[in-house]
């Protein structure tokens, strides 16, 4: 079946020995841009998810079936593999169920869940954890939940910046007992975290957008990192290409005076424009130009 080779690839990046900064995806025209510029692998960030569906910031408003959905899309759009930033799972260990349900028949390739407390609780400005034994049933369930063996199931705690460092590695060990394929760390700021977390733990490692500090790919790689995420700069980059050039008509220029678009070419390339013509050919009978 299709998604088990995407979930195959995601697996060879996690086996093997090389540090990957997947492509930040979040719709269909955005996967198949990574897809074409070779990138092995998408990240679908939750924060993104919530940008391009709502238009919001990351505070957990948007749905389990919104996010499956922009997934099915992008899954349909490109046969890139796809790690999903699933947050909490969308409730408690059972509703972690059900996520895991949606985004494997989604085509997600893999997938992460948090111990981050989200929604954010009442009257709680910074960041809130989940106690160590409800991540630890969330992670069971997000396993147990899983039909296809290849689908990853990755185990993420942003303990090292909300409590310490040593609680980060206590729940990622738990995580690692518990069966899960990747570990997931945020807020990891320095080299002897990293050196620790990696000393402590033996399975792959996924690191969130990490600091200078940690951006020497070689080290990354022999610290067991096999994903660097690297922010989500593509849908800011999308976002000030609309602003521009709706500000740029709103004061007046013509379509021809616009700067900054796509050329024909990449629209046709990103709408696979020859592939569709192929079939108008085949099961429409239309004659190609
Ligand atoms: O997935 C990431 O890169 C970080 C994250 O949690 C998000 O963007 O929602
Ligand atoms: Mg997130």
């Amino acid at each position: 079946m299709a998604w088990r080779n995407r979930r195959g690839a995601l697996r060879a990046i996690l086996s093997g020995s090389a540090c990957v900064r997947p492509a930040s995806v979040y719709d269909a025209i955005s996967i198949r841009i990574a897809d074409d510029l070779g990138f092995p692998l998408g990240m679908f960030g939750g924060s993104v998810a919530s940008l391009a569906i709502l238009g919001d910031p990351d505070i957990a408003l948007i749905t389990l079936t919104e996010l499956a959905e922009q997934m099915r899309r992008m899954a349909r759009a490109a046969a890139l593999p796809v790690l999903v930033d699933a947050d909490h799972g969308y409730g408690n260990a059972l509703n972690v169920r059900r996520t895991v349900q949606e985004l494997e028949a989604a085509g997600a390739a893999g997938l992460t869940i948090e111990d981050t407390l989200l929604p954010q609780a009442y009257g709680e400005a910074s960041p809130q954890l989940i106690s160590r034994e409800e991540g630890l049933g969330k992670i069971k369930a997000a396993l147990d939940a899983r039909l296809d063996p290849s689908l990853v199931i990755v185990g993420r705690t942003g303990a090292c910046a909300i409590t310490s460092l040593d609680d980060a590695i206590d729940r990622a060990v738990a995580y690692q007992a518990a069966g899960v394929d990747a570990l997931f760390f945020t807020g990891v700021k320095t080299r002897p975290q990293l050196d620790a977390i990696a000393a402590a733990t033996t399975l792959p490692i996924v690191l969130g957008s990490p600091p200078a500090e940690l951006t020497d790919w070689d080290y990354l790689a022999a610290q067991r990192v096999r994903i660097a995420v690297q922010g989500h700069a593509p849908i800011a980059a999308a976002t000030e290409a609309v602003f521009n050039t709706l500000s740029a008509i709103r004061n007046g220029a013509t379509p021809k005076q616009l700067t900054g678009l796509a050329s024909a070419e990449l629209m046709d390339q990103v709408t696979r424009a020859d592939v569709v013509a192929e079939r108008g050919a085949h099961f429409l009978g239309l004659k190609r130009s």
